[in-house]
């Protein structure tokens, strides 16, 4: 980064989660970004164990002086029968370690005030990177018209572009856990980076890497090696490999070094009904269609299609083993 640079203002709304801490510690240690809040989500637990493991990974990394904005409880069409992927993160969302409650409290704002406020403040300056449901962000979309044009990019890890999902063989975890919302987000005309699984999957830290980061002096690294179990165990027992997919961090380096990846563009659409609710579908322009489709008119987003992966784990191992 260029001295005197400004950083760039990102807020993470999360749902951790083991990959989401390691996310929020790798945006904490990169000096191409100042994190000026967190949002909570549900997803990989529920959103009151979210706000609770947010506040916790702050103190970990003793930064208490960024706030935490609980998100909502329900879908955006008010569901509250959610699917929490707790079997992936433990029961406590962070390798079943039972840490002590946090000291802080969240904010007195909600989540999507929260992010229209700081997308108001700052406008065309805040990237928010999406590492759960989109639900905060669609509601953000619906409380302030103006707020799709005021945030600088939404970077969401979601979908699963040409391949099969994590949830069934159509759907990705965090699209399927609102795909209502999920189609507002790729619609709703702002700077959109969408980070599928078709390229998280290339990611994977071995069970070598994890020694590596076990050896380190790094606090944090120590910290994420003991919660990294249950994750290291998922992987070996879904997709019978050891190692884990670094879905968050991934997603959290195409915020500031875009150039690590390579995307396409066009409109995507979210399957909201049937067997293949949660599938995320990009139009690829590459043919006229004759008939208007559910496709026509819409904003376009970016799609990553390939990534750099040995320079994305390395940024993201060395960042983590720095004390
Ligand atoms: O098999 C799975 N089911 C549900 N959630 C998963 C699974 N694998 C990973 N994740 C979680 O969902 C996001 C990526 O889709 C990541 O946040 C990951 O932690």
């Amino acid at each position: 980064m260029v001295v005197g640079e400004q950083r760039k203002k990102i807020i993470i709304d999360t749902d951790p989660g083991i990959d989401d801490a390691m996310a929020i510690f790798v945006a904490l240690k990169s000096p191409e970004v100042d994190v000026i809040g967190l949002t909570t989500i549900y997803g990989n637990v529920y959103t009151t164990l979210a706000t609770r493991n947010a506040l916790h990974l702050l103190e970990v990394a003793g930064r208490t002086d960024i706030p935490v904005a609980e998100g909502t409880h329900k879908t955006i069409m008010n569901g509250t029968k959610l699917r929490i992927a707790d079997f992936v993160h433990g029961k406590d969302g962070l390798g079943n370690q039972n840490f002590p409650p946090p000291k802080g409290k969240p904010i007195e704002k909600s989540a999507p005030e929260f992010l229209v406020e700081q997308a108001k403040l700052h406008p065309g300056e805040i990237t928010v990177v999406a590492l759960g449901p989109l639900t905060n962000i669609a509601l953000a979309v619906q409380l302030d018209p103006e707020f799709s044009k005021n945030v600088g990019q939404i970077v969401l890890l979601g979908g699963a572009f040409a391949v099969n999902g994590n949830v069934n063989p159509a759907s990705e975890a965090n699209i399927f856990g609102d795909p209502e919302a999920a189609d507002i987000v790729f619609t709703c005309g702002a700077d959109v980076i969408a980070v599928g699984i078709n390229v998280t999957h290339q990611v994977i830290m071995t069970a070598d890497d994890r020694d590596k980061l076990a050896s380190s002096n790094g606090k944090l690294a120590q910290y994420l090696c003991k919660i990294l179990g249950v994750y290291y165990s998922y992987h070996l027992d879904a997709y019978e490999i050891e190692g884990v997919y670094l879905h968050d961090p991934t997603t959290i380096l195409a915020a500031f070094l875009p150039s690590l990846f390579t995307y396409t563009e066009g409109v995507v659409r979210v399957q909201t009904n049937g067997i293949t609710r949660g599938l995320t579908l990009l139009y690829n322009n590459r043919k006229r269609f004759e008939e208007v489709n559910e496709w026509s008119d819409k904003p376009s987003v970016k799609v990553a299609v390939t990534v750099d992966a040995p320079a994305v784990l390395k940024l993201i191992m060395d960042r983590l083993m720095e004390s």
